[in-house]
């Protein structure tokens, strides 16, 4: 799209209205009377509108699991010419068997520059994942390079739930239940199954995408910790109702929906983003990761990283994600006779970290290094930590409270190892010699 179409769409996400609060029963109209009351079916449905309910949840899941919504359209999902299959591009989906999982810890730059024209979906780049998505375990790591909106198309992904993590760049998504602004510094989340169109506010955008194809993603407990903390559920923002009325106004719109690992497509004659009224808690989200409540030890020791946990996939093993979703944000580190950086650890959950912005604690910054728009993958049991530099500074550093602000780190930690896809394994960006950053770890050793 061109500048003028980058700042249209800036223009149009400026002061958008949300409706916050995680988990909760949102209602929207972007018409008055366009909501039903006291039924979600009636006979006739307000305006003429058609009524449809989207589940996220088996109906009979327990209700504070239970996720649904209803939606009041133009035109019901339903009226829909067939689909056909068209080119996977660089997406990949699990299981993932293209390469022999590797026990070597691993570090990429940040993707290369897409070739002109290229749109969020056109740019997804999958790294690789765990599990299987007919039988709807595990997830997806992805990576997205853009630099042009998408127009005249959407997406939506039957195999999960798209976690993304801009890292630069802003994106205005227009989405069946309204329109949602992710900079740099939030993270979106959009429902499986929602149709959704990404626009850039920005010349080119880049990022991360968690595709979870596991249980949907919500916060975790916080035992202990008591009724507040972490993320709070208050700074998630879902979406008004917009909806897009292109009946015999605009051309075709392309529907691409990612079903069990390939695309397929659809040509229809109208916006499937043409719902004028919902009401449910299956929503789509956007959340700053600067709200997160960064919680740590302020005595000794540095605690686990699971106490960065903004979001968490649950598996069916009381407190074994399928995939959680970690944030590294700035906080003060104030522990006493404390190695404070990550400690050296061999992980029974696998981890894939990113970086959004600046630098993250337990490596030293700069080209070659973990850089933002890079990535990092530890799989499970591969020995890791501080690097050298990192830990030589950390043992000899005066303990006087430090405030870590100079990053915003995440990691995605997963109960599976994570497999590559071939072309993640042999990418030119794929850094060697990253186990030199633990050489040279000095032996002090003496008795
Ligand atoms: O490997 C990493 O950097 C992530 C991580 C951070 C931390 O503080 C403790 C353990 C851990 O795996
Ligand atoms: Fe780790």
């Amino acid at each position: 799209m061109s500048g003028t179409g980058n700042e249209q769409a800036r223009k149009t996400a400026e002061g958008l209205a949300y409706s916050a609060g995680f988990g909760n029963e949102h209602s929207s109209e972007a018409v008055p009377g366009a909501l039903p009351e006291g039924r979600n079916s009636p006979q006739r449905a307000p305006l003429g509108l058609y009524a449809e309910q989207l589940s996220g949840t088996a109906f009979t899941e327990p209700r504070h699991s239970n996720r649904r919504s209803w939606l009041y359209r133009i035109r019901p999902s339903a009226a829909h010419p067939q689909f056909t299959r068209t080119g996977n591009g660089h997406l990949a989906s699990a299981p993932f068997t293209d390469a022999v999982p590797d026990p070597n810890r691993l570090r990429w730059n940040p993707l290369p520059e897409p070739a002109a024209g290229t749109d969020f979906l056109a740019g997804l780049w999958t790294l690789g994942g765990n599990g299987d998505v007919t039988q709807r375990t595990g997830m997806a790591v992805h990576l997205y390079a853009a630099n042009a909106s998408m127009t005249d198309r959407v997406f939506s992904d039957a195999d999960g739930e798209l976690l993304i993590v801009p890292e630069r760049g802003g994106l205005l998504l227009r989405t069946e239940f309204g329109l949602l602004r992710a900079e740099p510094g939030h993270v979106a989340l959009i429902p499986r199954g929602v149709r959704f169109r990404v626009e850039l506010l920005d010349a080119t955008a880049r990022g991360y995408v968690c595709e979870n194809y596991g249980q949907p993603f919500v916060l975790p407990e916080l035992g202990p910790i008591g009724a507040n903390g972490l993320a709070n559920a208050r700074d998630f923002l879902a979406p008004v109702a917009a909806y897009e009325d292109s009946d015999n106004t605009a051309g075709p719109v392309e529907v691409v929906n990612k079903f069990c690992g390939n695309l397929w497509t659809a040509t229809y004659d109208h916006s499937p983003l043409d719902v004028v009224a919902w009401h449910g808690n299956l929503v789509p989200y956007v959340y700053d990761l600067r709200r997160f409540n960064v919680l740590g030890s302020i005595s000794y020791d540095h605690p686990d990283p699971s106490i960065f946990t903004v979001l968490t996939s649950p598996s069916d093993t009381p407190g074994l994600a399928g995939v959680d979703f970690v944030v590294f944000a700035p906080r003060w580190l104030v522990g006493e006779d404390t190695f404070r950086p990550p400690y050296f650890h061999r992980n029974v959950m696998s981890e894939y970290m990113g970086l959004i912005e600046g630098a993250y604690d337990a490596k030293t910054a700069g080209e070659g290094g973990f850089v933002p728009g890079g990535g990092s993958l530890h799989n499970m049991m591969s020995a890791h930590g501080p690097d050298r530099d990192t830990f030589e500074r950390a043992s000899a550093a005066e303990l006087k409270p430090q405030k870590v602000d100079d990053g915003l780190a995440f990691m995605f930690e997963t109960r599976w190892p994570v497999t590559l896809t071939a072309r993640a394994a042999a990418a030119d960006h794929l850094q060697t010699g990253y186990d030199g950053v633990w050489q040279g770890l000095q032996r002090h050793f003496r008795r």
